[in-house]
């Protein structure tokens, strides 16, 4: 079998979809994306098809290992999201020729089921009361949500107090009968995240996730030594190369890699299992479409310290289209109570729906995140 044809699709809301075509007639799908870089992703991937077209789909891992170490430059967010949706794509023509979905190729099933949680509140964390009580009624329990909005490199203890007021009023609306993340997404740095994992210690949050960016990882085990709330991270790693340092530092007691930013399945199984290897949990950040989800799925379902799995299902970034939209098998990514089975389908377990593919693609748009300022005009982290 030989690799002949691959076609990027650019989507909404900000996501981007790539078809792979061998000779043989079989099909896998990929979501190589960075928000808001997708057009640069899209660029890499058929850079990359130089390594691919008339190469044998089944192997992966040399496929990969030309992709990663083939242009001498590697890593990153670019090159390794197109290497991730590269690589979605040739495991689903694996499972697809063998009939088997991505799970049993790499060992069977580790659990029965996996939990999911969902993203409540914007960009400014603002009617999470509301939001937490309509996905409680519809079953789930465990949440995310942003801690701050602008917050200097310092900052007042009024902005301290209102990022820990919202999440005192969780605890009074919902008690412990909920669970919740608390995201600071890489706008609260050091001197910030220090006061914030104080205050917020009596609220007793599932984990804080980026409390500082991924930058600055060597925060991490300060961090940690001074706070007993789990620390996360992960979105902006992409590699066991990024990781590896944060395992051997420590401090980190969650990592999110993001199987459409680190390599794919290949790249994020060894993640795991490096992860486990330190008793740290893995929580794959997906905040992006079905691909990029069922290719979490092939990895929590064969990894031991697989806790938590994000899906993007009414989070505030799919405006235009939402998380199965794509997706003929609709059923299969059906959430009991916050969890998810395994999905059955040979390969990823997702059966695209290519019409309405196409058909988005002739208008997608570029989405990028907003610029955010500071009241002195300096740029914010969003
Ligand atoms: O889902 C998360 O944890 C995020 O922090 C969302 C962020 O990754 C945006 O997707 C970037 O555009
Ligand atoms: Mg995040």
């Amino acid at each position: 079998m030989k690799i002949t044809k691959l076609t990027t699709y650019r989507v909404a809301p900000r996501w981007m979809f790539l078809k792979m075509e061998t000779d043989a007639g079989v099909t896998g799908w990929g979501e190589p994306v960075i928000e808001g870089r997708a057009r640069t992703v899209e660029a890499a991937v058929h850079e990359l098809s130089h390594y691919l077209v008339g190469q044998d789909p089944a192997r992966i891992n040399d496929l990969w290992q030309a992709m990663y170490r083939g242009g001498f430059y590697r890593g990153g967010p670019i090159l390794m999201s197109a290497i991730a949706g590269i690589d979605q794509a040739l495991w689903d023509i694996k499972g697809k020729v063998l009939g088997q979905p991505v799970y049993e190729l790499l060992g069977g099933l580790v659990r029965d089921r996996m939990k999911t949680y969902s993203w409540v509140g914007g960009d400014r964390p603002a009617d999470i009361i509301a939001g937490i009580g309509q996905l409680v009624d519809a079953g789930f329990d465990t949440f995310k949500m942003n801690g701050t909005e602008e917050l200097g490199l310092i900052d007042s203890a009024a902005k301290v107090d209102a990022a820990v007021g919202r999440i005192a009023e969780i605890r009074n609306a919902f008690g412990y009968s909920i669970e919740f993340g608390i995201d600071f997404h890489g706008r609260v740095a050091a001197p910030m995240a220090r006061p914030l994992l104080r205050e917020l210690e009596a609220y007793r949050p599932l984990f804080v996730e980026e409390p500082v960016l991924a930058e600055q990882w060597e925060q991490y085990r300060r961090l940690a030594d001074a706070t007993s709330i789990p620390l996360a991270a992960g979105e902006r790693m992409y590699s066991r190369f990024d990781f590896k340092r944060v395992f051997a530092e420590g401090g980190l007691a969650i990592v999110q890699p993001d199987l459409s930013h680190a390599g794919g399945i290949t790249e994020c199984v060894k993640i795991a299992a490096m992860a486990e290897a330190y008793d740290v949990a893995l929580a794959p950040h997906c905040p992006l479409g079905p691909v990029a989800l069922a290719a979490c799925l092939q990895v929590d379902f064969v990894s031991h310290n697989a806790v938590l799995q994000e899906q993007s299902m009414g989070i505030h970034y799919n405006r235009g289209a939402e998380l199965l939209d794509y997706v003929v098998n609709k059923d299969d990514f059906r959430l009991c109570d916050g969890y998810i089975d395994p999905l059955p389908l040979p390969g990823l377990g997702v059966e695209i729906n290519e019409d309405a593919v196409k058909e988005a693609s002739r208008t997608a748009p570029d989405w990028r995140n907003p610029l955010w300022r500071h009241a002195d005009g300096s740029v914010a982290e969003w």
